[in-house]
C-alpha cells in the first residue's frame, strides 16, 4: 500500500529537519573534528575522548536533559601502564508516567584513521562530495547519535511536547571491547534501567543503497588465542634451521587445520547444534534488496564463495564463520629476514550463531587442536586460550517497537524495509537484554557502502537527514502504539 504524506505535527517536524540540515551537518562537523580513537591506547587520544563526551554532555543539557557522567576508572595496559576511561553517558529527557521510555545507545570512540592510509580527504575533516559526508565516525557512529539528538532537539525547537521519555546511554570505548559497560548496566539495572521499556541502537548498516533496514539478530563471536613456543628468543635459521621443531611451522598447520577452501569449518562437532533453517526462514532472504553483483564489485572481490543470494545471507548471518586474524610475533616486515621467530601466537576467531554454545565450541577447538599438535610430535608447547565470548543476540520482532519502526520506515522512505540480521557483533545488544530484560532493537540509518572501519568512511548527508526524520516518526508512533 502506498505510504500517506506526513500531516500536522509530522510534517512541521520534517520541514524542520529540512531547513535545518546544514546546522545538523555542521555539527557533526565538530564532532567529527575529535579524534576520539579509543583503540590506540595513549594519552593524547584518551584526552581527545574526554573531551568528545564532554561535548556530547554539553549537547544534551542544551536539550533540556538531566545528564551524568558516570566515571569508569582505569584502563589497566599489559605493560602496566592505566588510562583513564571515558565516563559513560546516562542522560534523560521528561519522566512522564503516561509515555513509553525509550532509550537510545550509542558511541562516540572511533577507529583509528590516518591520511595515509588511503584516504582521499582528512580523516578528522568532514567534507562533502556529491551529497557523501565523508570522515571518521560519520556513520559509526557519531552520526547515528547526532540523528537521535536531531530528532529531539526539533521537537524541542518547535516547542512541541516529547511524545516519549527519552534516555541515553552514551560509551566512549566500544571499539576496545565496550569496557566497563556491562558492569555500569548491571549497576544500574534497578535505578537508570528500571524505567526503561526499549532500547534502540544504531550501530550498523542497511544491505542496500537504497533501502532502509531493520536488524533482526547478530552473530556472537568467539575468539581464539593459539600460542606456540619454543622459547623466548629468535633463532637465526642458518645456526638452528634443520634441527629444530619451528613454531611457526606448528602454528601455520594448526592454522591451516581449521577451515577448508569451501569456507567449512573443520572443527569435529561444530556444526551440531545450528538452529534448523525454516520455510519461513528462506522466504525472507528472497524478499532483501541485494544486488550480488553490485556487492561483489563494490566490495572488489573476484569471487564469493556462494552465488545465490540466499546462500551468501545466510553464510554471513546464520552459519558459523571462522576468520584468521594474524600471527603475533612472526616476520611480517618487507624484506629477508631470516629469523626463526621463537615463540608465535595465532589469532582466530569464530562466528556465533543462535543454538551454540560458547563453552562447547571452548572444548571443540581446543580438543581439535591438541588433536592436531599431537599428531606432528613437536616438542614446542602449545597453549590454546579463549579471550572472548560473545553470545549471538535475535530480537523479539513481534515487540510494539518494531511495528512503530516499520511503520516510520515507510512514512519517512516509502517503503518496508528490509528484514535483515548482521553477521558482526554488537555485544550490548545481548547484555541489554539478558540483565535488563527490556526489548531490543536495531534501527541502523547507513548505507550498505559506508565503509565502517575502513579508509574513506562516510554517511550520505540524505541517509543522515532522513534518518533524523525517521527517529522523530517512530517517537510519535511509539506513542500512538502505548
Ligand atoms: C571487538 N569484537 C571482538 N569480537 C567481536 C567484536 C565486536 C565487533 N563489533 C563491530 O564491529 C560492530 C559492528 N557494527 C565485531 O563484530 O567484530
Ligand atoms: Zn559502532
Ligand atoms: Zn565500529
Amino acid at each position: 500500500s502506498p505510504s500517506s504524506p506526513p500531516t500536522g505535527l509530522l510534517e512541521k517536524v520534517f520541514q524542520y529537519i529540512d531547513l535545518h540540515q546544514d546546522e545538523f551537518v555542521q555539527t557533526l562537523k565538530e564532532w567529527v573534528a575529535v579524534e576520539s580513537d579509543s583503540v590506540q591506547p595513549v594519552l593524547r587520544l584518551r584526552r581527545e575522548l574526554l573531551r568528545m563526551m564532554g561535548l556530547a554532555a554539553d549537547r544534551l543539557r542544551n536539550l533540556g536533559a538531566h545528564v551524568d557522567l558516570v566515571d569508569t576508572g582505569f584502563q589497566q595496559l599489559p605493560d602496566g601502564q592505566s588510562l583513564p576511561i571515558p565516563p559513560i553517558i546516562l542522560a534523560e529527557l521528561g519522566n512522564d508516567p503516561k509515555k513509553p521510555t525509550v532509550c537510545f545507545y550509542g558511541h562516540l570512540d572511533v577507529q583509528p584513521a590516518r591520511q595515509e592510509d588511503g584516504w582521499v580527504t582528512d580523516p578528522h575533516t568532514l567534507t562533502e562530495v556529491d551529497g557523501k559526508l565523508y570522515g571518521r565516525g560519520t556513520t559509526d557512529n557519531k552520526g547515528p547519535v547526532l540523528a537521535w539528538i536531531n530528532a529531539v532537539s526539533t521537537f524541542r525547537a518547535l516547542d512541541e511536547d516529547l511524545p516519549v521519555n527519552i534516555k541515553f546511554v552514551i560509551e566512549g570505548m566500544e571499539e576496545a571491547g565496550s569496557l566497563a559497560l556491562e558492569e555500569l548496566v548491571q549497576k544500574e539495572k534497578a535505578g537508570f534501567f528500571s524505567s526503561v521499556d526499549y532500547i534502540v541502537i544504531s550501530d550498523n548498516l542497511w544491505i542496500s543503497r537504497r533501502t532502509p533496514a531493520l536488524t533482526c539478530g547478530t552473530r556472537g563471536n568467539s575468539y581464539f588465542m593459539v600460542e606456540v613456543k619454543c622459547r623466548d628468543q629468535d633463532f637465526h635459521s642458518g645456526t638452528f634451521g634443520g634441527i629444530l621443531n619451528e613454531p611457526m611451522a606448528d602454528l601455520v598447520a594448526l592454522l591451516g587445520s581449521l577451515v577448508d577452501s569451501s569456507g567449512r569449518i573443520l572443527i569435529p562437532g561444530i556444526y551440531d547444534h545450528l538452529a534448523p533453517v525454516t520455510e519461513e526462514e528462506k522466504r525472507t532472504y528472497e524478499a532483501i534488496d541485494l544486488d550480488l553483483e553490485e556487492y561483489r564489485n563494490s566490495s572488489q572481490v573476484k569471487k564469493f564463495l556462494f552465488d545465490t543470494k540466499e546462500e551468501l545471507l545466510m553464510h554471513l548471518w546464520r552459519y558459523p564463520s571462522l576468520s584468521i586474524h594474524g600471527i603475533e610475533g612472526a616476520f611480517h616486515e618487507p624484506g629477508a629476514k631470516t629469523v626463526i621467530p621463537g615463540r608465535v601466537i595465532g589469532k582466530f576467531s569464530i562466528r556465533l550463531v543462535p543454538h551454540m554454545n560458547i563453552s562447547v565450541v571452548e572444548k571443540q577447538v581446543k580438543q581439535h587442536l591438541d588433536y592436531i599438535f599431537s599428531k606432528r610430535n613437536s616438542s614446542n608447547q602449545m597453549t590454546v586460550s579463549m579471550t572472548l565470548g560473545l553470545h549471538p543476540w535475535v530480537a523479539n520482532i513481534r515487540d510494539n517497537q518494531y511495528l512503530a519502526a516499520k511503520r516510520a520506515i515507510k512514512t519517512v522512505f516509502g517503503t518496508e524495509p528490509d528484514m535483515i540480521r548482521d553477521g558482526s557483533t554488537i555485544p550490548i545488544a545481548k547484555i541489554f537484554q539478558g540483565t535488563i530484560r527490556k526489548s531490543v532493537m536495531m534501527l541502523p540509518l547507513g548505507a550498505v557502502d559506508d565503509g565502517e572501519h575502513s579508509q574513506k568512511e562516510k554517511i550520505n548527508r540524505w541517509n543522515y537527514i532522513e534518518g533524523s526524520k525517521l527517529f522523530a516518526a517512530f517517537f510519535l508512533e511509539m506513542a500512538k502504539l502505548h
